[in-house]
């Protein structure tokens, strides 16, 4: 369980949000909306604890910060970085074996197994410069499996995504979601988070709403704008 109080994120002592108070409970499934700008990244930032908030407190049931994987926005990933498939997949180990201790049989299984899972079984050595958009999102989701984080923070992971690899990607989302790891996740589309995601929070200028996503989601409309950005 994470909770929040009066917890601002920004930068450099500048709030980007107005204050958070609430929780996300183990095991629950939350998406965070809200227009451009509204300090969505930021948020999952902070909970990754990749900066502190500018004020208020978050806290942990378990004392300290669960271990999390983070999908970053596209735009903020290397796609140029040399390296291939299986490389980056085997990223997803480093926390169960340590930065530089060896790869065992069980770890390249595991790494295996999550590469046939999202579909990229035929290319294992194809180097990441050369994926699509689709292929190289599947590719993160499987260093997620492999991570198997008990908290799961995605931004934005339909971005630049087809319609089919979108809908296998939250298929694999809700099975996170029913193996019992907490999922947030940033998100522009309206009737998937109606038709997926339980709780809402919603960042907006001069307040949020959290909560159960049938009650939120009529505050907010996403602009043409919005979805033209993230699509
Ligand atoms: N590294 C940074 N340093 C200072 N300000 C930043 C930094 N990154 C983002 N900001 C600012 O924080 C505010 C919130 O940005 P953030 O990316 O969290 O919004 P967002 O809701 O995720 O937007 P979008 O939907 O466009 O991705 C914006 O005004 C942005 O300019």
């Amino acid at each position: 369980m994470i909770t929040l109080k009066q917890a601002v994120p920004g930068y450099r002592g500048r709030a980007v949000t107005s204050p958070l108070s609430g929780t996300f409970l183990t095991g629950s499934m939350t998406a965070v909306i809200g227009a451009n700008g509204t300090g969505k990244s930021t948020l999952l930032k902070t909970l990754i604890q990749l900066q502190p908030p500018v004020s208020g407190h978050i806290s942990f049931t378990e004392g300290s910060a669960p271990r999390a994987a983070w999908l970053p926005q596209l735009s903020e990933m290397d796609r140029q970085f040399p390296a291939s498939v299986y490389d980056v997949v085997c990223m997803g180990s480093w926390p169960g074996r340590g930065l530089f201790s060896g790869i065992n049989r069980q770890h390249r299984l595991r790494i295996c197994e999550a590469i046939e899972r999202v579909g990229l079984g035929k290319l294992h050595n194809q180097p990441v410069e050369t994926l699509s958009g689709g292929q190289f999102q599947r590719m993160l989701f499987a260093r997620l499996l492999v991570q198997n984080a008990p908290l799961v923070l995605l931004d934005e992971p339909f971005t630049g995504v087809d319609a089919q690899t979108s809908r296998f990607l939250m298929d694999l989302i809700c099975q996170m979601h029913d193996a019992g790891q907490t999922v947030i996740a940033v998100l522009h589309d309206n009737a998937l988070v109606k038709r997926h995601f339980p709780q809402v929070l919603l960042l907006g200028p001069e307040c949020c709403h959290w909560g159960k996503a049938s009650e939120i989601l009529p505050y907010y409309q996403p602009t043409s704008l919005n979805l033209a950005l993230s699509a």
